[in-house]
């Protein structure tokens, strides 16, 4: 298999990082692709998403945080759901500093666990769903990952972001991970009828093109199908596939994984 595996990251919060993980990995499902959810934000709301069962629910859950401190390897910590297989996070991650202490193998940690636990030969995909800092966490997925995917919304706090994360993905690209590519960035929860929205869109094309990377030509619009599937734990492309957010994710999916019948 030639897997890729995508970092989702954006050190800005609330911008869809986990909605996207989730999106992208129920679509792919949908087109038969075998996929792995990796949530590394102590916030577990992609585990949450994926009912899987973290600490928070129960003490003995063996979770991220298990397999970066070699107390656990991957096909242990891979729980497998409906639709695709997800690692779900701990809220200890949070002191995932005093737990790497070895400062020359820290930053190749996740990517020595994916080799060692042969995940390339298992999946089609693998979305690593990144905290909102740019921390260890963070650093963790991109040096995991071969491309890193950017949800932005369309606000200049959003746009400094990620000027700030590039800086991050050029500093792994010197050491630790040379050849890491930037899919693009994705548009979140995007209104394309305010006068700010376009203007802030323009911006992002120009940040983009000084990245050397582009943003995609799918925008997520805002959709209250996202917050309802969420909250019934469903699958937004079987419950509501015909919504706004629904169709924006299949394109954005086409888009990128699939260019060629977009
Ligand atoms: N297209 C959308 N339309 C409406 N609501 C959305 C959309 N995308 C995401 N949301 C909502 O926005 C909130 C933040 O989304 P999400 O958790 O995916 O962002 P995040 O970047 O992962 O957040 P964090 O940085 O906290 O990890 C959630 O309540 C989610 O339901």
């Amino acid at each position: 298999m030639s897997t890729k595996i995508y970092a989702i990251a954006n050190q800005k919060g609330g911008v869809g990082k986990t909605t996207t993980c989730h999106c992208l990995a129920a679509g792919l499902h949908a087109q038969g692709k075998k996929v792995l959810l990796i949530d590394l934000d102590p916030q577990s709301n992609l585990s949450v998403l994926c009912d899987a069962v973290t600490d928070a629910v129960n003490k003995d859950a063996v979770t991220m945080l298990e397999l970066l401190s070699d107390k656990s390897t991957f096909p242990d910590v891979i729980q497998t759901m409906e639709d695709y297989d997800i690692a779900p996070a701990s809220m200890y991650l949070a002191s995932i500093d005093s737990v790497l202490t070895d400062p020359i193998g820290r930053p190749f940690k996740l990517a020595e666990k994916i080799t060692e636990g042969n995940l390339r030969k298992k999946y089609d995909y693998i979305f690593i769903d990144c905290p909102p800092a740019l921390g260890t966490l963070t650093s963790l997925a991109i040096v995991a990952a071969d491309s890193v995917i950017i949800p932005a919304q369309a606000d200049i706090l959003s746009l400094q972001g990620v000027s700030q994360l590039y800086s991050t993905i050029q500093s792994a690209r010197g050491h630790a991970n040379k050849s890491l590519k930037i899919s693009g960035i994705v548009l979140t929860r995007f209104n394309a009828r305010t006068k700010i929205s376009r203007e802030i869109h323009e911006m992002f094309l120009t940040a983009a093109k000084q990245m050397n990377t582009e943003v995609f030509k799918t925008q997520i619009r805002e959709g209250t199908a996202i917050k309802e599937t969420q909250a019934s734990g469903e699958n937004i492309f079987k419950a509501a596939g015909n919504s706004n957010v629904a169709q924006d994710y299949k394109s954005l999916i086409k888009e990128i994984f699939f260019p060629k019948e977009a």
